[in-house]
């Protein structure tokens, strides 16, 4: 059960536009799984930071490599996983439920987790975090989908 796992050598990129209360939670819940955080935006600076360049950046470190999956957080979680889904090799999901995000992971094999820091809750934040880090397998009937979309992101057309 991932309440009793932990992750050491996993690298999060963890970035948000502003210091919601949920970005603590997030980050302490992360570290206490053994996690590795890779902070950008507010998270790194201390003050509010533009959502394009945070979701960028997110987008970015997952993408090269240098983080194995990410988490955007705005007011709304819109604005970073807009700017996060620019990036090619991204796919960002707004999950503000434990099933959307258990869903995002099995059926869009989704790689950025966005968050709304206006909506999610210390205690919903721990029920997607869970969801998300305990659904690691792709759902076998969806690869063709998640195939599409791979296609669509590196040649712009199905
Ligand atoms: O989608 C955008 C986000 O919800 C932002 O957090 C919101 O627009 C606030 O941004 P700002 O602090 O730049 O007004």
């Amino acid at each position: 059960m991932v309440l009793n796992m932990t992750f050491p050598g996993k690298r999060v990129a963890v970035g948000s536009d502003d210091l919601y209360p949920v970005v603590n939670a997030v980050v302490r819940y992360l570290k206490e799984k053994g996690f590795e955080i890779i902070p950008v935006g507010a998270i790194k600076t201390g003050k509010p930071e533009p959502w394009p360049i945070v979701g960028y950046e997110v987008g970015e470190l997952v993408a090269s490599g240098k983080a194995d999956w990410g988490i955007v957080i705005c007011y709304t979680g819109t604005g970073v996983s807009i700017a996060a889904n620019k990036v090619r090799g991204v796919r960002a999901a707004l999950c503000n439920d434990a099933e959307t995000a258990r869903g995002a992971r099995l059926w869009n094999n989704a790689n950025v987790l966005a968050l709304s820091g206006r909506l999610v809750t210390e205690y919903v934040a721990k029920e997607i975090l869970e969801a998300w880090i305990s659904t690691t397998k792709i759902d076998e009937s969806e690869a063709r989908n998640i195939e599409m979309l791979e296609k669509l992101d590196r040649e712009g057309k199905i």
